[in-house]
């Protein structure tokens, strides 16, 4: 089949991308549809920023054959994708200019540029702003610069920024990085609520950490060294076996109130060794 169906937002098949001879990603096959919202879990260097790289149609696959919102990576013009799909990642919020205000950070999505572009938006676009800033609990921080903003305010404000253009697709690459545990428990409440909102786009998140997981997230692919270890609904995907088999240690995994937490497998009789010393 050369075509891609249209109720899947990426569909990619056997892709893989190689770098100077070594393989960051792949090849592996994977679906979005419509509605979903995706994790993609794995330890560091497992390839998740590379594969979210190629679902933002940033770079093309080395092998392979990938769709993103229908179109063929490599045929399409990167461009043409570009406010189709929202996207927040440390990287971005690194090249904010610190002076930029926190409106026009946001408004400046819809022409695809970063920071104040033209000397007026319209009605229309400040609106859009204020209700992206709104879904994220940002619309406070509306006139502030973005420099003065904490970690977790600029992880908010990003997201909006890639909510601005009603994208069909919405990537966050680790979007809980570095916050502290309010900043997180408020970024990942507000990425539920987006979860739950029948009118978002479909998401796929990164993390290295299940706690990051919102609720009422739909399906996982787990990564490691650049292959699958498994992949598809998330209950039964995220368990103790496939991070254990990811992680390359012994965990445990607990499901409380709708949200995940991990840890490693106490070794038997290390407890008891600590507890008598030498
Ligand atoms: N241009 C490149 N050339 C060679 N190797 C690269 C290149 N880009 C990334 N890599 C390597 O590919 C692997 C996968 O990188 P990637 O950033 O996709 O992993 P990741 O799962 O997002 O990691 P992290 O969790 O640490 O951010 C890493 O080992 C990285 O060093």
């Amino acid at each position: 089949m050369t075509e891609s169906d249209p109720d899947l937002l990426i569909d990619f098949r056997d892709v893989a991308v190689i770098r100077g001879g070594k393989t960051l990603v792949g090849p592996l096959s994977w679906q979005v549809e419509l509605d979903e919202r995706w994790v993609i879990i794995g330890p560091n260097g497992a390839g998740k920023t590379t594969l979210i790289r190629l679902a933002g149609a940033e770079i093309h696959p080395t092998s392979g054959t990938a769709f993103v919102l229908n179109e063929k990576l490599g045929r399409v013009e990167i461009r043409e994708l570009s406010t189709r799909i929202g996207v927040s990642s440390p990287s971005l919020v690194d090249r904010v200019p610190p002076e930029e205000i926190v409106s026009d950070v946001v408004i400046s999505a819809g022409y695809a540029v970063l920071g104040r572009w033209r000397e007026s938006y319209d009605a229309m676009d400040r609106a859009q702003a204020v209700e992206s800033l709104e879904s994220m609990g940002a619309e406070h921080l509306a006139d502030r610069r973005f420099g003065t903003l904490s970690e977790g305010e600029r992880k908010r404000v990003v997201i909006s920024r890639a909510l601005m253009t009603d994208p069909e697709l919405l990537l966050l690459d680790e979007p809980a990085a570095g916050l502290d545990l309010g900043g997180r428990e408020e970024l990942v409440d507000r990425l539920a609520r987006l979860a739950a909102d029948p009118d978002a786009p479909a998401i796929v998140l990164i993390t290295h950490h299940v706690e990051e997981i919102p609720e009422g997230f739909t399906h996982a692919l787990i990564l490691s060294e650049g292959g699958v270890v498994a992949q598809g609904l998330l209950e039964e995907v995220l368990t103790s076996e496939n991070l254990t088999a990811a992680f390359r240690q012994q965990i445990v995994l607990d499901k409380v109130d709708g949200r995940y937490f991990a840890r490693r497998r106490r070794r038997a009789g290390g407890h008891r060794r600590a507890a008598g010393g030498n």
